[in-house]
């Protein structure tokens, strides 16, 4: 076998005893995750926002990130819902470059897995126990949910792993709503099978058990563009597209039928300016046809406290290390506009 063992890693329980979940917090996170769940059985017609930085590089500055999304969710909480983006897993195209806190705590500094699994941990609770806001996720490794499970508010498959059948057959045994995103080829097809996936009850071998699920009912679609095979971007968040793919949506019979946009990847082109202006065009569809009104519940954006990325080693505080993020004010304006038209 050409692969060496490193170091043993603690098993969930382990963790989760030496880096426990407050009990105070555990109430306040159960009532957001009501909150949250309520969104996606159309029982609360607040808009949701899941919105950070690309990957969370430092839990200094997504910390303070967060603490003025915080301030900003007060004066719009009766229009508008805030999940912060907390990923701390990065999928690579190519495999190479920072593959997120979970691999190294310290970008600049060799891959931890041990210390990356306690630092995510320790931020997703620093969200909670401070803000008060449980965060969104990307499940990349589903073998590392039960790490999070009792943390996280939102957990997003990603368009590189949603045809895995491991990342659906995790899905349906998740108790919070659960992003399916459509693959980089764009087939919508991929994804709504991956929600029926997750929709349904499975029984499978996950971290050395054999386990059983019921399905989870808040699994759902999230668009995010596309790449096609000559390498151009292929938007899908324009009216016919979303007219479409809820047309789609309707014909498999999915429960609770929502839709997220992700306006960054290959929606923006990865031109991350872009996001106000199909925030904007989005909220432009939502209001022309009460369907889609109904089926988005919310836009992913990429923001972070400065705008634009760098590179590992230049050191800018709040700056996005992988894909390029909408910086502070912008946000803030745009925050603002969504509650005013949503
Ligand atoms: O969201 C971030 C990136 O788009 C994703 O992780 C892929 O990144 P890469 O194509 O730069 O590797
Ligand atoms: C990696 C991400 O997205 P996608 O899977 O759409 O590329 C992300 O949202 O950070």
């Amino acid at each position: 076998m050409s692969m060496r063992f490193i170091k043993r890693i603690p098993g969930a329980a382990e963790i989760i005893k030496q880096i426990p979940l407050p009990g105070h917090i555990k109430e306040i996170k159960k009532e957001k995750d009501h909150q949250i769940k309520k969104i996606f059985e159309n029982k609360d017609d607040r808009f949701l926002l899941i919105i950070g930085p690309c990957s969370a590089d430092n839990e200094d500055s997504v910390c303070e990130y967060i603490s003025r999304l915080a301030k900003i969710q007060e004066k719009v909480q009766d229009r508008i819902f805030i999940i912060p983006r907390i990923y701390t897993n990065k999928p690579r195209t190519t495999g190479e470059g920072y593959k997120g806190m979970v691999h190294q705590p310290d970008p600049s500094k060799e891959p931890d897995l041990c210390e990356g699994i306690k630092a995510i941990r320790r931020m997703h609770i620093r969200s909670l126990s401070e803000f008060h806001m449980p965060a969104a996720d990307e499940m990349l490794y589903p073998e590392n949910y039960s790490y999070l499970s009792d943390v996280l508010g939102y957990i997003a498959v990603g368009a590189r792993s949603v045809e895995n059948q491991q990342h659906r057959l995790t899905v349906s045994g998740v108790e919070m709503p659960v992003g399916m995103k459509n693959p980089t080829g764009g087939d919508l097809t991929v994804m709504l099978n991956s929600i029926k996936a997750a929709q349904s009850s499975h029984a499978f071998l996950y971290n050395g058990w054999q386990v059983e699920t019921t399905g989870n009912t808040l699994a759902h679609a999230i668009l995010r563009g596309a790449v096609d095979s000559y390498g151009r971007n292929i938007p899908n968040y324009h009216y016919e597209d979303l007219i479409f793919t809820a047309s789609e949506y309707e014909k498999h019979q999915l429960a609770h039928p929502s839709i997220i946009v992700d306006t960054n990847h290959a929606n923006s082109m990865k031109c991350y300016y872009e996001q106000p202006r199909i925030a904007r065009e989005i909220l432009m569809s939502r209001k022309y046809d009460t369907a889609l009104k109904k089926m988005i519940k919310g836009l992913m954006i990429e923001s972070y406290l400065v705008e634009g990325r760098q590179e590992i080693g230049e050191n800018i505080y709040g700056k996005s290390i992988t894909d390029a993020c909408l910086g502070w004010e912008s946000t803030e304006r745009l925050i603002c506009y969504i509650a005013e038209n949503v």
